[in-house]
């Protein structure tokens, strides 16, 4: 196991950070996410060994968070949620320094940082002061610093807080191939459940300390039985024929969905844009997203908004659009008649990534 936790209880005084936890979690890309004040720090430093439980215990690596403290720190890589780079040494001189003080000789120190530098995407900036480096630049450091000393896990807490969409999806991306190509291990924490499935194999989900979900993301996000289209014009007239040629048709920005029969919808859909004449840009088989689960349960989602990320529009919004632009598309009257309104972005559409 990577990391075990049973029972587990942190006390602040009145406040109960966490409250009776119990999961366990094979090595792999693992997303630890809930809203601000879940207690997704608080486990981060008690998996360290640097916070005690008030009561029940925790595993990490198969040692023993009340016991075996240094030696987790020794074995695992850390990265803190707060800027904590001194702003007048360089990135170089920082991460060197790590190196040596994770017990690295010099000369190794010297070409673990090098490398590691390298990997985090650090180029010609890492001779310059830290104090002058962009948000997504600081947050390379601290992760670079974290795998220095080649640690055998990763506990990373919101690497991409305060980055911007590209610097997201950037971060995002380095994590993945740090789990996949160089194998390491890691819990990633973050506030928004839609940016961890897209690069976490399980994730726990936490809120107000208690544990709402562990679970593969992989049984969660399988493919659905619903086909996205995506042309580059007269998406309505697509709608309408499709509608006319049998299929279930829903809008979905400026796509549209149909649901997926058997492969006989494959050649519907390809024929009828080659009858409309108009460009396929895309056609793909949807996959199911996590936050459907909280949506179809409302119950396991106390606080929707932080959870869904940015497109937590309520599901009654999606189905009425759906409902209305469904008869659009069945009418004769076309787009434009009277009483036909035109919002048909699904929650989950346009994304702003
Ligand atoms: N040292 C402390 N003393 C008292 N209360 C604390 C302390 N540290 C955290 N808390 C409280 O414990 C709860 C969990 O905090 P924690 O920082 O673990 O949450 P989080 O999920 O990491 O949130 P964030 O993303 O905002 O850091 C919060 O209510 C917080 O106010």
């Amino acid at each position: 196991m990577m990391i075990s936790v049973e029972n587990l209880t942190k006390r602040y005084g009145a406040v109960t950070a966490l409250d009776g936890l119990t999961f366990a979690i094979e090595p792999g890309v693992v997303g630890l996410v809930g809203a601000n004040g879940a207690g997704k720090s608080t486990m981060i430093k008690i998996l360290l060994g640097l916070l005690p439980a008030t009561t029940g215990g925790a595993r990490v690596l198969d040692l023993d968070v009340a016991t075996d403290g240094p030696t987790i720190r020794q074995r695992v890589g850390y990265m803190p949620e707060h800027d904590c780079l001194p702003a007048d040494m360089s990135a170089t001189e920082f991460v060197l320094h790590m190196a040596r003080m994770s017990g690295l000789p010099l000369t190794a120190a010297r070409e673990r940082t090098a490398d590691t530098l390298r990997h985090v995407g650090l180029y010609e900036e890492r001779y310059r002061s830290m104090g002058g480096y962009s948000t997504g630049m600081k947050q390379r450091v601290k992760l670079a610093q974290a795998l220095v000393h080649d640690p055998g896990m990763l506990l990373l807490d919101e690497p991409t807080n305060g980055l911007d969409p590209a610097g997201r999806d950037q971060m995002l991306a380095l994590l993945r191939r740090i789990g996949t190509e160089f194998g390491i291990p890691m819990l990633v924490t973050s506030h928004l459940l839609g940016e961890l499935e897209q690069v976490c194999d399980h994730i726990v989900v936490v809120d107000g300390g208690r544990l709402l979900r562990s679970t593969s993301t992989a049984d969660v996000t399988s493919a659905s039985r619903i086909l996205a289209i995506e042309v580059n014009e007269r998406v309505d007239d697509l709608g309408r024929a499709l509608h006319a040629a049998g299929l279930s048709v829903h809008p979905a920005g400026r796509q549209i969905e149909v649901e997926l029969v058997d492969d006989s919808t494959y050649d519907i859909v390809l024929d009828t844009v080659v009858q409309l004449g108009v460009g396929l840009h895309r056609l793909e088989r949807r996959r199911h997203r996590m936050a459907e689960i909280f949506r179809a349960d409302p119950t396991l989602d106390p606080n929707g908004q932080n959870l869904q990320d940015s497109q937590g529009a309520p599901n009654g919004v999606a189905q009425s659009a759906a409902a209305e632009l469904q008869q659009r598309w069945a009418s004769t009257a076309g787009p434009g008649a009277p009483g036909t309104p035109h919002h048909d972005q699904r929650p989950d559409e346009g994304r702003q990534r």
